[in-house]
């Protein structure tokens, strides 16, 4: 079923580990990669150098391949395009933005291009820029999200574009990756259940804060902005909710905002942080190496697809 994807993307499992701001480095992506996934790197806001040394630093922890996810509203953006295209990553996934310079630019270098996108107009626009997968995001997701779920989302880009089709939001186990298959994706991408991977290097708290979230652990802040984002609940989210009542201007929800990833990646401030994370945290309940994670979700989905293909006979 998710042959299309390992084949586009040279991987033995059709799993795309998301390119989570802060989160995603490359001995996270190494370990996802060795682990038969496609690891990422979030470019994210990172200095040029610091991602340069990233990369170069992933191709001494793998042979496999491995991707950078731009994200397009940061300013650093530029940069990481001609980085991606300096050392020739071989795949590059976009957020937050409309990719055409991106493709336009690593296209013609050979990179796979694999926008994530929040709708199905933008998924029919990034198929004739030349995209060569699209990665769709639910609203599950953790971080800034879009509007629509995955359950509707997938389905109306598979049916709307030829290219393959990647779901991301809410998949953290073979259910959500059978569930994937069933509503016409591909392939997956999965983030949140990766934050608590043993490989994953953020602070042993926000890994706590992801395993003891329930159904209604995460909140979603920052929609007067234009840019929604999904949390874990705190007193962050509180003072959000907060400047959101009385219709403060966005500069001053964004300036709340700013640097609280990094608070609670890398100081555990579980309070005042940015615990970015998806509703799948309420389904994590383990540390796992990012290999027994994706064989285990792998096995599960082939084991449900199996038996579901056996009993509609
Ligand atoms: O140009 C247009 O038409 C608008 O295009 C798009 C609009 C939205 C998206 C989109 C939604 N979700 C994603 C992929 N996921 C993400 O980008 N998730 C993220 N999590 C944390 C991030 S860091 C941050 C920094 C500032 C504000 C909020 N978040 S980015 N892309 C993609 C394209």
């Amino acid at each position: 079923l998710g042959r299309r994807i390992t084949e586009l993307l040279g991987v033995s499992y059709p799993v795309i580990q998301g390119g989570m701001a802060w989160v995603a480095d490359a001995e996270l992506a190494a370990a996802v990669s060795n682990g038969g996934g496609l690891g990422i790197i979030a470019a994210a806001n990172m200095p040029p150098e610091l991602l340069d040394r990233e990369i170069a630093k992933i191709r001494t922890l793998t042979d496999k391949p491995f991707g950078v996810n731009i994200m397009l509203m940061s300013s650093t953006a530029p940069d990481a395009i001609e980085l991606a295209a300096k050392h020739l990553v071989p795949v590059v996934t976009t957020g937050a933005g409309s990719p055409g310079k991106v493709l336009d630019r690593l296209k013609p270098l050979g990179i796979k291009v694999l926008p994530v996108v929040p709708t199905t107009a933008l998924a029919k626009r990034v198929e004739r820029q030349g995209a060569d997968g699209i990665i769709v995001e639910g609203s599950e997701a953790g971080g800034h999200i879009g509007e629509l779920t995955t359950m509707v989302l997938t389905p109306m880009v598979a049916d709307a574009v030829s290219v393959p089709v990647v779901a991301a939001g809410g998949i953290g186990d073979g259910r959500g990756m059978a569930a994937a298959f069933a509503l016409g994706a591909e392939g997956v991408q999965i983030g949140t259940r990766f934050i608590c991977a043993s490989e994953c290097r953020v602070h042993d708290r926000y890994k706590q804060a992801v395993i003891d979230a329930k159904d209604r652990s995460s909140a979603v802040t920052g929609r007067s902005t234009g840019h929604p984002v999904r949390c874990i609940r705190n007193k962050l989210t509180a003072q959000f909710d907060e400047l959101e009542r009385v219709c403060a201007p966005a500069e001053d929800i964004e300036s709340l905002g700013a640097g609280r990833l990094r608070d609670a990646v890398v100081d555990g401030d579980i309070e005042m942080g940015s615990l970015m994370a998806g509703q799948i945290a309420a389904m994590v309940s383990s540390i796992s190496p990012a290999a027994d994670i994706i064989r285990s979700i792998c096995e599960e989905a082939e084991t449900i697809c199996s038996r579901l293909s056996s009993e509609v006979k």
